[in-house]
């Protein structure tokens, strides 16, 4: 039995147990996904103790030299005190021209400024959502979604994580995608769609890595067996259909375009957001 201490409380880890295991076991909130050592959504730093090889496959030689791991592929064979892998790449300072591969860096100077200031970040996501909304697995998600509401919105959610600039307000990932069945597979498709669109953009290797890191750590918000229900602080939102509410300001209606005067009650998709006149009330499209 070994000990493992994390955030300040201390765990106990059998020998034949993962570390992802014990924590769960022991009521842990920890992040994971794959439970395999692929995604490494559950990956961690251990700032004492050895690690045993297997915990480290896969990773670049500069996160095994700073202690990165796999809790969900490491059985221990020391006492361990470890700690959230974002921890230290939040904190740290890269020295100038530094290159770091697999985990992501937020803010990434050095990202952005390959992404030439974000215009090739732009190109970028034209060339990649191109693709998703004509591909045949892809494109039943953005139903009711334009192509340009998409990237742009992709821009300012990337933009904000290279930059630290505080410019997306948009839903979280775990809200975004609360009602899309998405799988490790089909995560993994995604992927491997959007990683031969960063090589066709000439992104050097080790920020693709990178990119792929951020993605990743999105994993275990976004890939389900079953709709979730959205949630805003505490508050659980249904996952589809509409609602009524009485407009504060005017607005235009989404299925017939006439303006609508603040005061008036109309209907909206949950989901979409998308705002319905009183003559349009009984007639939305279904989304
Ligand atoms: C198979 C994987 C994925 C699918 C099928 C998917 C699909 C979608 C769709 C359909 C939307 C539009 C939702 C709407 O406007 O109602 C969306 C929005 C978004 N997605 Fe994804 N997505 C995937 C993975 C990811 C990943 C890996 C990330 C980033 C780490 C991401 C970040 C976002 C963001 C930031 C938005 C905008 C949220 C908003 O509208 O406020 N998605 N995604």
């Amino acid at each position: 039995m070994f000990k493992v201490e994390y955030l300040g409380s201390h765990y106990n880890c059998g020998s034949e147990e993962t570390i992802l295991e014990a924590m769960l076991r022991q009521g842990v909130k920890f992040p994971f996904s794959c439970r395999k050592g692929s995604c490494h959504a559950c990956i961690h730093i251990a700032e004492k103790g050895s690690l045993p090889p297997d915990s480290q496959k896969g990773l670049s030689s500069e996160q095994v030299d700073e202690g990165f791991f796999l809790p969900c592929v490491c059985k221990p064979t020391d006492s361990l005190s470890i700690i959230p892998g974002n921890k230290r790449t939040l904190n740290k300072k890269l020295p100038a021209g530094a290159s770091e591969g697999g985990t992501f860096l937020s803010p990434d100077p050095e990202m952005w400024e390959a992404l030439d200031d974000g215009r090739v970040l732009a190109e970028i996501l034209e060339d990649f959502y191109t693709e998703a909304f004509s591909d045949e697995r892809l494109s039943p998600f953005f139903h009711g979604v334009t192509q340009q509401r998409a990237q742009e919105k992709q821009y300012l959610f990337l933009r904000q994580k290279f930059t630290g600039e505080k410019v997306y307000f948009g839903d979280r990932p775990k809200n975004a995608h609360h009602w899309m069945v998405i799988s490790n597979d089909l995560f993994d498709y995604r992927e491997s769609l959007m990683m031969e669109c960063l090589k066709r953009h000439n992104l050097p290797e080790h920020l693709i890595e990178r990119w792929r890191s951020l993605e990743n750590s999105f994993r275990g918000d976004i890939v389900k067996d079953e709709p979730w229900n959205r949630k805003i602080g505490d508050i659980e939102m249904p996952v589809s259909g509409y609602g009524e509410v009485t407009l504060e300001i005017g607005s235009l209606c989404d299925s017939c375009n006439a303006e609508i005067q603040e005061g008036t009650t109309v209907r909206y998709h949950l989901r979409l957001g998308t705002l319905y006149c009183p003559n349009c009330m009984n007639s939305p499209v279904e989304g």
